[in-house]
């Protein structure tokens, strides 16, 4: 949640950090989107999130799913799949997690952390987006986001990365906040929130000397970048 908010805030966003049931409505109401990460699920938690989800739908407002750790557990995978048939707007997750909200056959978790490329989830991503007509992104090396016909590739990014916990969940807190602000193209604002972060993340690790100056350095570079350093570093594909 310290990362999320923090990369929020960097970027020129306003976050707020949410969980009773009794304000869902009010704050859907200020808010420009809304996301649910379950990565510390419990049972009030989640019966918040779908009150949430339905108060976003309802309000006409984007809200984003980060189905941390799915596949992990069955109470987990079952929690995210009621959530999914509230229609999110985007769903982004790694690969385990994806392939295990669309249903793959065997797959396998380390945990929130992924076993599998992003690459491995195409396939799975495409078909979970026809299904539920959302955005689904899948992080890695390569980002993918697709709407289940389209297909935006994103390269920028570093490795190191994957050593601080909840670069996912900050990414996807970004890609919420640039679906805010153009909401009429969620596809090409994940995929450019996926760029911005990882362009950050390499202009941080020119002089980070391991994961806690890099997380460091990250929120820097989020507030600092400048719009050339953007037009010219971003690495986008179709
Ligand atoms: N091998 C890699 N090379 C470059 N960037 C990467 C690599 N793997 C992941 N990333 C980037 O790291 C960020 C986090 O992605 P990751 O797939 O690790 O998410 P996650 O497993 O959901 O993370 P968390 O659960 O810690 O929030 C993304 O911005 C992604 O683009
Ligand atoms: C480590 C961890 N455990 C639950 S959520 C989370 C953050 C990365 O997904
Ligand atoms: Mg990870």
């Amino acid at each position: 949640m310290d990362l999320m908010a923090n990369t929020l805030l960097a970027a020129g966003a306003s976050p707020a950090m949410v969980h009773a049931t009794e304000e869902a409505e009010q704050f859907i109401q200020l808010a420009n989107a809304l996301l649910i990460n379950v990565g510390t699920l419990s049972p009030t938690w989640v019966e918040s999130m779908k009150v949430a989800a339905h108060f976003a739908q309802k309000a006409g407002k984007p809200w984003i799913l980060d189905p941390v750790g799915a596949g992990a557990t069955a109470h987990r995978l079952e929690a995210i799949m009621q959530l999914m048939k509230l229609r999110p707007t985007l769903v982004r997750g790694n690969a385990s997690e994806i392939m295990a909200v669309a249903g793959a056959a065997g797959a396998t978790s380390k945990g929130v952390d992924s076993t599998a490329e992003s690459t491995e989830a195409l396939e799975y991503g495409m078909q979970l987006a026809r299904t539920y007509g959302c955005i689904v992104a899948i992080s890695g090396a390569e980002d993918l986001v697709t709407d289940g016909e389209r297909l935006v590739r994103v390269a920028n990014g570093v490795k190191m990365l994957q050593s601080i916990t909840a670069t996912g969940c900050a990414v996807t807190a970004l890609a919420a906040a640039f679906v805010a602000c153009a909401p009429e193209d969620p596809l090409l604002a994940t995929a450019h929130a996926f760029a911005v972060f990882g362009l950050a993340s390499e202009v941080a690790a020119r002089s980070a000397k391991g994961p806690g100056s890099l997380r460091v350095g990250l929120l820097d570079q989020l507030y600092g970048l400048e719009e050339q350093q953007v037009l010219s570093g971003v690495r986008l594909r179709d």
